[in-house]
């Protein structure tokens, strides 16, 4: 049994629902009068698979175009990358695009790409067709899939991918995820997923717990 970290950057245009995604996930929440997130937001999520922890640092990144180039500052030493755009605005699909492009040489370095179509409770005002995203995440070699941080659909699942590929690199001696230490097998399924006060890992880069 194993302790793996994983460091999961969310990245997005303006509000697509990034904060509300990890929010939902973290405290069983939502809201319809959410703040703009400045710079980024950050925290921990810890999901247990099979006795296995993963250990996620998960950066909640601004999507105002006026933070735009702090992006690096997140996205650089991540494993995973949510890219995150609303089912019910085209431009943020395309937005997505720009994304792949600066992250490409980071894909060949092992990094993980979720695609995430948000808001699919609003499948009335859909614009982005559930088949033309997934044909794109093929494309870029990414893993799609629909969420909604408001009736809660596919959150669970979004982390417990990204959890489940961790463990699954961290077998392979290449990988860029870090086993930390044995530990003996507790739960199968999710058990925890609450703030960085419960966690003390100096093998984690440090950081704060909102960030701007
Ligand atoms: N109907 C619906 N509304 C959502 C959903 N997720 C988020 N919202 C709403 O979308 C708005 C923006 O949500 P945020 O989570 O703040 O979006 P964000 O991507 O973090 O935005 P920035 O921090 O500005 O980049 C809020 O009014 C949320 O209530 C969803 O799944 N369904
Ligand atoms: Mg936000």
């Amino acid at each position: 049994m194993k302790i793996v970290g994983a460091k999961v950057v969310v990245l997005g245009s303006q509000g697509v629902g990034k904060t509300s995604l990890v929010t939902r996930y973290e405290t069983k929440t939502f809201s319809r009068n959410t703040s703009s997130t400045i710079g980024a937001s950050f925290s921990h999520i810890v999901i247990v698979i099979n006795g296995n922890k993963v250990r996620m640092q998960v950066w909640d990144t601004a999507g105002q175009e006026r933070f735009r180039s702090m992006a690096p500052m997140y996205y650089r030493g991540a494993h995973a990358a949510l890219l995150v755009f609303d089912i019910t605005k085209l431009q943020t699909f395309n937005d997505i695009q720009t994304w792949v492009h600066e992250l490409s040489s980071r894909v060949g370095e092992g990094l993980m790409l979720v695609l995430v179509g948000n808001k699919c409770d609003l499948d009335q005002r859909r614009e982005v067709a559930r088949d033309v995203a997934q044909q794109y995440a093929a494309s870029i070699g990414a893993i799609f899939l629909e969420t909604s941080a408001m009736d809660e659909t596919g959150i669970d699942e979004m982390f417990e991918i990204i959890a489940t590929e961790m463990l699954r690199k961290s077998d392979d001696v290449d990988s860029m995820v870090h086993v930390y230490s044995p530990e003996p097998a507790t739960k199968s399924t999710i058990v925890l997923n609450n703030s960085a006060s419960s966690l003390n890992d100096s093998s984690l880069p440090q950081a704060q717990n909102s960030c701007c």
